[in-house]
């Protein structure tokens, strides 16, 4: 089993479509022997084929056989072309999906290089959103048959887009980003409890079509997501094939109700559902917890989830209400007492009253004119009135359930510009009976065909033309005139159905058929077999031929509900369903007449293959130049890899905008020829020639066209030159930095020493200015000094000579000094000597005087008036005879006195400082 990716391009882009295997005639795999098979393909090789156009012929056996030795290696991706196969594994293979896997695909330069992966699809369309030349919105297309891993495949997608896209993520919060990827994620569970049910091919089969848009922001951050869904299978809730299931919701509630919800669901221990058969089997989709667990981080309340589990307990409980036919057609089919018993529980659950319900079942409305008649139902017709009432309620519930999904996980407009879509969509499918449904599962793979081959194939092959390009596809299939059968105008099978069921006429199958063949007569694509006794008609698919069966098509079509059924539900007083109702009253569920849209009309109407982008253009790689890039954008993209390199490429600058075409195109022709150069100079290994170069890229007459190679390669030579300008950049930038502080630091240097050398000059003019005060003052005081000592020295031989006669000492008054502002001349008594004593630090027999004693004494040493001439300073001392005055070392001085004339001669000098100069001074003069 496989299922194919196809990486699609939405917008404007580049980049086109996908590779389908390219398939020869079949007569020729049948007219290869086995000798030339050999010699083209190397069996066993064939697992290592990474891509199935590298199998040689390319043909369903050898491709089949590619992917067969594959799988027996456990290799499950393979490309083909630009899509991807992947093959079911069918047993979980963690590693091949974790985070760490993830990462490494995200981060690889190059992912495509690594091992095929669904990774590498997932990274090629994020990556090609950021675009190339422009953001362009991406859409990926799972499709395969029932169990090809078409979601499992999707929701690997998811969780990719959900893990890098949110792992970037620098701006916004995490708490928000976990959010958003959280609901993202969480949508899952929900979408497949109630749309994915058990079938004979796959456990966990989605019952319905699915379109999911991944919205991105500016920086290519998840920011929210929408979901579309389509054709829900709901003819299921009612009638389950033999040994399928139901939704898978229903088995989840009986299976993980508590007894308390039991009771609130009248769903008794071992009570027997006839909508439920096979809940003996066990899956483990059947995991209410985890389903209530999404409700809740989706932000489904308490009271919201109580109310939803009612309405599907109450379809349960419709289910076991059978009638029997009466034997009056006049009066209502009959009710058993147990089905009266389940009926009452119905109404309950789905807050109706029960008279009502019973009454709705079991007796239509008839309208004449005006004018309304009621009238009992066959017993057919009232099981029928109940199937519908069950199937409209779920539709109704699942269509509220994707509403509320997209509002939670849905991101404002405003807030995101780009996305990627993800289209889950039903295979081709071909039954035994094929019915409303095939042909509309068909159709949609139809249309994909269509887009396909019209928008890759022809699409190219008229640009190819138009461009002047040597170039031509294999003659392609163009389906275009089974859609024409189908859903072409004036008539075609849908206008036929929806005309047929617009008139509300009784259904014939036969006459419907008649009307067909007779109407489609013309169409090659549709056929009867007119031996068959079923009605039916043949459609020729693009895929094969499809037998559908006319039998209940246009009751199908017509999808009718008995207006009195609706006007019940909106009589609820279940809150939900009475919402779900009431908004529904203008949809198709009015009765009025033409204005009906059927089923296939809303299909159409749906468009979701034009609305999610995969109309735009469909990527295919394999076969031509699946890149083309005007002119135009050409150069202004890549015009640096010449710009900003050292080759010399002989260009100068060209005025894009205002270049003439001709001019573009030169330009163009020599970046691509300096790509190749350099490529051919660097990559010798790869022995990749110029021949098989120049067949990578095309000049048209407009564009330039290019395969994925060559694209990368200019890329890669994008890339390295903006790197490396970017290195510049940072080395200029760095440098400008460097010099710019050093100049700061210069300048700072030269400021502090400025104000340094201003600092030191003011303190040496202050110096300079003190040390001529101190100077003048010392001169002065030296002369002062001098004086002083000299007057001294005189007195004392004068005292000495007076002394002698009278021998009694006259104390005398000495050195008068005439004080400016003072008038009469103060004067100072004092000891000779005092001030020398006062001072002297270490004398013999010495003095010393301290505090005012000592300022009184050298005043009156030096004959100094007190400072306002208040008082008289005259020493207290006797005037006694020096007998020598001897110098010592270290400049102490030692007296020698006949008695001590010192009040404190028997003390201890405080040895404080030496006495210089002065000392030398006095001892100069005394000796
Ligand atoms: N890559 C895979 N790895 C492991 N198991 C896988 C893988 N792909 C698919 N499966 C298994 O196959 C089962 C069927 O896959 P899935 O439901 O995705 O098929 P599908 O194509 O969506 O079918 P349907 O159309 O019926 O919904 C899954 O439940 C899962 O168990």
């Amino acid at each position: 089993m496989s299922s194919a990716v196809n990486r699609r391009n939405g917008g404007a882009g580049y980049r086109h479509g996908a590779t389908k295997v390219h398939r020869p005639p079949p007569s020729l795999n049948d007219s290869l022997d086995g000798e030339v098979r050999a010699f083209l393909t190397d069996e066993d090789q064939l697992h290592t084929y990474d891509d199935l156009t590298k199998v040689n012929p390319v043909t369903p056996t050898t491709v089949l056989k590619c992917l067969q030795a594959r799988y027996s290696v456990k290799v499950f991706y393979t490309h083909a072309g630009c899509t991807l196969v992947a093959l079911n594994p069918f047993q979980p293979i963690p590693h091949l999906y974790s985070l760490e896997v993830m990462k490494e695909y995200h981060c690889a330069p190059q992912p495509q290089e690594f091992k095929p992966h669904i990774y590498i699809v997932a990274e090629e369309a994020y990556r090609n959103v950021k675009g190339q030349v422009e953001p362009v919105n991406q859409s990926l297309v799972v499709s395969g048959e029932s169990g090809a891993g078409k979601t499992w495949t999707s929701r690997c997608l998811m969780k990719y887009y959900a893990t890098v896209a949110a792992s970037s993520s620098v701006v916004k919060s995490q708490d928000t980003v976990e959010r958003i990827e959280r609901r993202v994620l969480d949508s899952n569970p929900i979408m497949e409890a109630f749309g994915n049910a058990c079938t004979l091919r796959n456990n966990n089969s989605s019952r319905f079509g699915k379109y999911i848009q991944l919205q991105l922001d500016r920086c290519q951050l998840l920011v929210g997501a929408s979901v579309q869904t389509y054709l829900l299978e709901k003819t299921r809730v009612a009638f389950q094939p033999a040994n399928e299931r139901n939704f898978h919701i229903f088995y989840q509630m009986i299976k993980g109700a508590t007894d308390e919800q039991r009771k609130e669901w009248k769903m008794p221990h071992g009570e027997n559902f006839a909508w439920l058969p096979n809940s003996e089997k066990t899956l483990e989709e059947d995991c209410f917890h985890e389903t209530v667990e999404a409700m809740v981080h989706l932000g489904i309340n308490a009271e919201r989830q109580r109310l939803i589990f009612r309405i599907l307990a109450g379809i349960l409980q419709l289910g076991n209400v059978n009638f029997s036919s009466s034997s009056d057609e006049s009066q209502t089919c009959n009710l058993d007492e147990q089905s009266k018993d389940f009926l009452q529980r119905a109404a309950e659950l789905l807050c109706v009253p029960a008279e009502e319900l019973q009454t709705c079942l079991r007796v239509k409305m008839l309208k004449a004119g005006k004018q309304s008649v009621h009238k009992p139902c066959p017993q057919t017709e009232c099981s029928m009135r109940r199937d519908c009432l069950a199937k409209v309620i779920y539709a109704g519930l699942f269509e509220w359930l994707v509403t509320f999904i997209n509002n939670s996980i849905c991101a404002d407009k405003s807030t995101w510009c780009n996305f990627i879509g993800v289209l889950d969509v039903y295979g081709f499918e071909c039954f035994n009976l094929n019915n409303l449904e095939q042909l509309c599962i068909n159709y949609a793979n139809e249309k994909l065909q269509q887009h396909f081959v019209a928008h890759y194939l022809q699409a190219q092959q008229e640009e190819y033309v138009s461009e002047g390009l040597q170039w031509s596809f294999v003659k392609y299939q163009n389906n275009q005139s089974c859609l024409d059968l189908i859903e072409g105008s004036p008539v075609s099978v849908f206008s036929l159905l929806n005309e047929e069921s617009r008139l509300n006429r009784a259904s014939d199958a036969k006459t419907f058929r008649v009307r067909l063949e007779k109407e489609l007569c013309d169409n090659a694509n549709i056929s009867w077999d007119k031996f068959s006794k079923l009605p039916h008609f043949t459609v020729a698919h693009y895929a094969g031929k499809v037998n559908y069966q006319i039998q209940g098509m246009v009751a199908k079509n017509k999808d009718p509900v008995p207006p009195e059924l609706i006007n019940l539900l909106q009589k609820s007083d279940n809150l939900l369903l009475h919402q779900i109702f009431t908004n529904k009253e203008d949809e198709n569920l009015t009765t009025k007449g033409l204005s009906k849209v059927t089923v296939v009309s809303k299909f159409k109407v749906i468009v979701q293959l034009e609305a999610c982008g995969i109309v735009e253009t469909i990527h295919i790689s394999a076969a031509g130049f699946p890149i083309r890039i005007p002119f135009k954008d050409f150069v202004q993209r890549y015009a640096l890899i010449t710009k900003y390199s050292n080759v010399k490429s002989g260009s100068h600058r060209v005025d894009v905008k205002a270049a003439s075409n001709n001019v573009l195109r030169q330009e163009v022709e020599k970046l691509l020829r300096v790509t190749v150069q350099r490529r051919k100079a660097f990559d010798l290994s790869h022995n990749l020639g110029s021949e098989k170069q120049n067949s990578w890229v095309h000049c048209g007459k407009t564009k330039v066209f290019l395969t994925q190679l060559m694209l990368d390669l200019l890329e890669d030579q994008r890339k390295k030159t903006l790197t490396r300008c970017a290195f510049t950049i940072q080395c200029c930038w760095l440098r400008y930095q460097r010099r710019r502080r050093h100049a700061r630091q210069q300048s700072a240097t030269l400021i502090q020493a400025a104000v340094r050398s201003w600092l030191v000059r003011r303190k040496v003019r202050r110096w300079n200015r003190a040390a001529a005060v101190i100077q003048s003052a010392w001169r002065e005081w030296r002369a002062l000094l001098k004086s002083l000592a000299e007057a001294e020295l005189d007195d004392a031989k004068d005292l000495i000579k007076e002394s002698v006669p009278e021998l009694n000492p006259v104390i005398r008054e000495r050195g008068s000094v005439q004080l400016s502002s003072i008038p009469e001349p103060v004067t100072v008594r004092g000891w000779p000597m005092g001030l020398a004593l006062a001072t002297a630090p270490s004398i013999t027999l010495s003095m010393t005087a301290t505090g005012f004693q000592k300022m009184m004494s050298v005043m009156a040493s030096l004959n100094l008036p007190s400072r306002r001439g208040g008082y008289k300073v005259e020493t207290n001392q006797y005037t006694q005879e020096l007998a020598s005055i001897r110098a010592q070392p270290r400049g102490s001085v030692k007296l020698h006195c006949q008695r001590s004339p010192l009040l404190y001669a028997d003390r201890k000098p405080v040895m404080k400082s030496d006495v210089k100069g002065f000392n030398e001074i006095l001892l100069e003069k005394t000796l």
